[in-house]
């Protein structure tokens, strides 16, 4: 029987309650066992047992009210997360995340502008304030935030007072950002330009009463253009973790311009405009297995969708990384 600090099951799991025989994780330095109804966790790698510190499991249940398991595990696959991501892995992220958008587009492309939908005023749902797609969007938010969508550091609802709590199992997403994060959420300027600036340029005027379907592609185009959006997140703590040194300076002085000088890279910027716009040329292709007739449009303007990451896209996820470096250090 190892030394050791006996915690109640499942104040210690948060609720993985039911495992009923000896189990163990081994975690880098701890070593975590559950036995019957006691979870016991121990330094490793000296020759004996040596009781886990009080003091460490106590901050960490207060500070967070998770359980000491829970959270060493989500350290353990924050740790492993850091490890992978690189400034290379969360640009191929970006370039993945592309196609999402470019194909969202492309769908709601296949629709007229149906203005009545966006139209605050119209009373297209008894009892609902707002528009069509407004009621879409926060009730579709609400059954997303029940099954847990928002717990996953990389989503972020457009509406989110009043959201419900997740019903499912929390599920330990490895998140490597700073608690900054959270308070980071530029949903509204997106839903501005999507509207205002972007939806007249890829839908061509009319209406043609499909509203359903076009206000849940509307949902989609939004939903991807925020995930990329707020993956700036991630693309400044990767920044932040590789050259410390450059960043903190102007960190600890607040100063916006010299982050956001730091952090463009324009020969970047421009190879993701060329690329947007040659994937929205492809993806965009009318295909038929008779000869194409000769000068047919593509489905979307490509020249759009590069308009749309120089002007919105990647200027709001420089804003995203420029926020999140002004609390990195909090
Ligand atoms: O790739 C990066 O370094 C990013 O920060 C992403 C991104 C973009 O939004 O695509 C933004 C800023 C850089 O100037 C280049 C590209």
């Amino acid at each position: 029987m190892m030394d050791g600090l006996t915690l109640d099951l499942d104040q210690a799991t948060n609720g993985w309650g039911n495992v009923c025989h000896c189990w163990t994780i081994l975690i880098t330095r701890l070593e975590i066992q559950v036995k019957s109804t006691n979870l016991y966790a121990t330094q490793t790698g000296y020759g004996s047992s040596h009781p886990f510190p009080v003091p460490v499991i106590c901050s960490l249940t207060e500070a967070k009210n998770r359980s000491l398991l829970s959270d060493v595990y989500r350290r353990k696959m924050v740790k492993e997360a850091s490890e992978t991501m690189t400034l290379e892995t969360v640009r191929n992220s970006l370039n993945e995340q592309e196609n999402t958008i470019i194909y969202s587009l492309i769908d709601r492309a296949n629709y007229p502008l149906n203005p009545k939908m966006y139209d605050e005023s119209a009373s297209l749902i008894p009892g609902f304030d707002g528009s069509l797609v407004k009621f879409m969007v926060m009730e579709t938010e609400a059954v997303h935030a029940k099954c847990g969508r928002y717990e996953n550091p990389e989503e972020l609802p457009f509406f989110p007072g009043n959201l419900p709590s997740s019903l499912v199992p929390s599920q330990e997403y490895p998140n490597i950002l700073h608690l900054t994060a959270s308070s980071i959420n530029m949903n509204e300027s997106i839903w501005d330009f999507y509207f205002q600036k972007l939806l007249p340029l890829i839908s061509a005027p009319g209406e043609d009463g499909n509203y359903a379907k076009c206000a849940a592609s509307d949902l989609n185009c939004l939903q991807a253009l925020s995930r990329r959006i707020h993956y700036g997140k991630f693309v400044a703590e990767i920044k932040f973790i590789e050259t410390p040194r450059d960043y903190e300076p102007e960190i600890r002085s607040q100063n916006s311009s010299s982050l956001m000088k730091l952090l463009t890279f324009e020969d970047v910027e421009e190879t993701v405009k060329r690329r947007v716009e040659k994937k929205a040329a492809v993806y965009g292709q009318r295909v038929s297995l008779v000869e194409a007739e000769p000068g047919q449009k593509p489905k979307i303007d490509p020249a759009v969708i590069s308009r749309l990451y120089d002007e919105w896209v990647m200027p709001l996820t420089k804003k995203v990384e420029v926020e999140y470096l002004l609390g990195r250090l909090d």
